[in-house]
């Protein structure tokens, strides 16, 4: 062959392989997000270097003094972690942010389904029910519940962000009607008391210092009667303080994960009964005959390796933001230390608790 028609051949397959790579193959999951179109949420361009150092900020002062003093900077600190990490998420993991235990001869896709239909099964959701999302991210969950039982769903959020890519969806999935978007901080929410018929909280708690002031509030909105089931991230009664591995991997996944500090899993319904509900289940829906949660986490070696090409590959070429590579270099880190908490058992995050608002509860 001769040489100019070599480099020409040459350079048509490094072409073609990029475009497979990031056009056509386009994440872990394909679900509407492509590489190319990944962002830092509302963060503009030169700042997403700044915003990065300033969510590990958040760390640097001591565990014990960090939690009272900045308590009231929480929702500020997460609203910065989802501006730097919707984006990655959506494109590499989907449009519902959370865990599901894995089913025997099913996708990720179905066994996130059920795990979201779940909920709407436990608050007896129907057509004419008005349900609340507390930290509803893109609005995976919300969608999945509005579909599979024909309820009203209204989700809250803090960050503008998702709401947009969240109503963006909605429309698309035709659920508008249905599902609504509210932008928000869940531990002072701006709908009326009794509200709502049922509530539901997914891995989205953890990220309250307090967990009375989230309980607290989803109380206030439920109608008497009504139910709410929250999925908490929590340690189990296998975390052990005095050992090293156990601290590294909870520290972890608490840093790569703009959480306050997790809660052990006897903190839940202790709350709950505190701000006045009456717990009517509580389970950890990952203890067997569940199946592991976290190898879909484990089993994606490869494709973050992929990711991590393509991101590297379109922050030189400016198509993505500067900082985006140092943010999935940082998800890679959690992914390591949330299966680690998995393998080990010493942390869950699907501990399941199925409360009622008394009928009787004074307004
Ligand atoms: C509930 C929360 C988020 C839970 C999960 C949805 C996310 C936790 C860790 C995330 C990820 C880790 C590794 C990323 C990978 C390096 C990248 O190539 C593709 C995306 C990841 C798989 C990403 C996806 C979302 C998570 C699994 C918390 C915040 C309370
Ligand atoms: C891990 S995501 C889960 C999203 C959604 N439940 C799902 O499963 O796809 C956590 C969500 O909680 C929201 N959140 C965290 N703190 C919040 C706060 N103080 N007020 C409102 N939303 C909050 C985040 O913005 C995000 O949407």
């Amino acid at each position: 062959m001769e040489p100019a028609t070599m480099a020409w051949t040459l350079a048509a397959a490094g072409f073609a392989l990029v475009y497979w790579f990031v056009w056509v193959m386009g994440a872990a999951e394909v679900q509407g997000k492509r590489a190319v179109d990944l962002q830092m949420g509302s963060i503009a361009d030169d700042k997403v270097g700044d915003r990065y150092s300033q969510y590990w900020s958040f760390f640097r002062s001591p565990k014990e003094t960090a939690a009272a003093a900045t308590a009231d900077k929480v929702p500020a600190f997460v609203d910065t972690f989802y501006n730097l990490v919707t984006d990655i998420y959506e494109w590499g993991w989907g449009q519902s942010f959370h865990f599901s235990p894995s089913l025997p001869g099913r996708s990720h896709r179905e066994a996130t389904r059920v795990h979201e239909e779940r909920v709407a099964d436990l608050l007896e959701a129907r057509p004419g029910k008005r349900l609340l999302d507390v930290g509803c991210g893109v609005g995976g969950p919300m969608r999945a519940i509005a579909a599979h039982s024909g309820s009203d769903v209204v989700g809250i959020t803090i960050n503008e962000y998702q709401v947009n890519r969240a109503r963006s969806h909605n429309r698309k999935a035709g659920l508008d009607a249905q599902c609504e978007v509210v932008c928000g901080n869940f531990m002072a929410m701006p709908f009326p008391d009794a509200s709502f018929d049922g509530a539901y909280s997914i891995e989205a708690t953890c990220h309250a210092p307090r967990l009375q002031d989230v309980y607290g509030e989803v109380f206030r909105v439920l109608k008497p009667g009504g139910l709410y089931v929250s999925y908490e991230w929590v340690t189990t009664p296998l975390y052990r303080a005095d050992d090293p591995e156990h601290v590294e991997a909870i520290h972890g996944i608490e840093r790569g994960d703009a959480l306050p500090g997790l809660r052990r899993q006897d903190e839940i319904a202790a709350v709950a009964k505190e701000v006045g509900f009456e717990v009517v289940k509580e389970l950890d829906l990952a203890l067997p005959p569940a199946l592991p949660w976290w190898t879909r986490l484990k089993m994606g070696r490869l494709s973050y390796w992929r990711n991590s090409l393509v991101i590297r590959a379109l922050t030189l070429l400016r198509v993505a933001p500067k900082g985006v590579s140092e943010v999935h270099e940082m998800l890679y880190e959690t992914a390591h230390h949330l299966t680690r908490g998995g393998e080990t058992g010493i942390f869950t995050p699907m501990h399941m608790v199925l409360l009622r608002k008394p009928a009787a509860a004074a307004e």
